[in-house]
């Protein structure tokens, strides 16, 4: 059964200037994107900054305004004019940055009880035995209870974070790229221990990354954007054996190689892309060695493949 399903969506900023401040013109942060995610399965979003995949992620959350298209959540149309769905307990958001996202001056018992307290009335002690269930839940220990965000490591932030996101018991997270901030070192631990919460849970889960190494084992589907549009989806063992779009291919040479052992069994298939890519295609970057030129992406290289599962 499809949890989300992203139809047509547009996200057109306007641009203005001039001395009325009038609008000149858009930036189409997302444009056309449609995406259906299964229940209980991890989708991944994954292109480089400026793509669109926040916006995208922000625009199920309710945080930005739609332009055009519409977001359907098990079914129930979310951006529906008149009465709103009430979906704030079954979505939640974990962002980027485990340094900026936890409230600084709340104790780790104040930050994860707050959505708890936002929807059920419960005496202290019964809210305490709740927080300390989600502490174990994310590994961490019980006497973080009443520590502040700054006496953990990044990699304990995040969990925190985690920890907050599922104190609701949600149906839909949407991680915005959250071990992007951590040292390699701990992201694997990071995603392995998001992977085991999402299965324990069942939870249904769009991950974004600009990193596509980090989404190889986390996420059943890829979806591949560029500037705004998805260019490539398909199941993560079709995107790493067979990409099809050179926009994909650019982000499979790109990955850093500390996130290489995480695609061992596609080595090969990276080697040759990475030899392809090179040969063909490294000399339409840019001036600033960022983003080639979206006219040598030609029609014949876009493909959708239809979400499978
Ligand atoms: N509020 C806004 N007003 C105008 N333009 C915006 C706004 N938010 C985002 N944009 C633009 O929309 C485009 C997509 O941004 P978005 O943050 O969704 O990309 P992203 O792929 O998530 O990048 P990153 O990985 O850097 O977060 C960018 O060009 C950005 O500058």
């Amino acid at each position: 059964m499809t949890l989300l399903e992203i139809k047509d969506l547009k996200v057109h900023y306007p641009i203005k200037g001039g001395f009325f401040n009038t609008v000149k013109d858009h930036v189409k942060a997302v444009d056309g994107v449609s995406i259906k995610i299964p229940e209980g399965t991890t989708y991944g979003l994954v292109g480089e900054s400026g793509s669109g995949k926040t916006t995208t992620g922000k625009a199920v959350m309710g945080l930005n305004p739609i332009t055009a298209g519409d977001i359907l959540f098990d079914g129930r149309k979310l951006n529906a004019s008149g009465k709103k769905v009430d979906v704030r307990d079954d979505i939640q958001m974990i962002f980027q940055d485990p340094y900026s996202s936890l409230n600084a001056r709340k104790r780790v018992f104040d930050i994860v009880a707050e959505p708890i307290r936002n929807y059920h009335r419960k005496p202290k002690n019964e809210l305490a035995e709740e927080v300390l269930t989600l502490l174990d839940r994310v590994g961490l220990p019980r006497d973080a209870l009443y520590k502040y965000p700054h006496e953990f490591s990044g990699g304990q932030r995040q969990r925190i974070g985690v920890a907050r996101a599922i104190a609701l018991n949600p149906k839909l997270i949407i991680a915005d790229e959250p071990v992007s901030a951590l040292d390699v070192s701990v992201q694997a631990q990071v995603l392995n221990f998001m992977q085991e919460i999402q299965k324990d849970m069942n939870l249904t889960m769009m991950f974004i990354a600009h990193d596509l190494g980090v989404v190889r084992h986390m996420c059943q589907h890829i979806g591949i954007m560029y500037q705004g549009r998805l260019v490539e989806e398909g199941t993560a063992e079709d995107i790493f054996s067979n990409p099809q779009h050179i926009y994909t291919k650019r982000l499979i040479a790109a990955i850093p190689d500390t996130n290489v052992d995480k695609i061992e069994r596609n080595l090969e298939v990276r080697q040759t892309v990475k030899t392809e890519y090179d040969q063909n295609f490294s000399d339409s970057l840019d001036d600033e060695g960022r983003a080639f030129p979206l006219q040598s992406i030609s029609e014949t290289h876009r493909v959708a493949l239809p979400v499978k599962g």
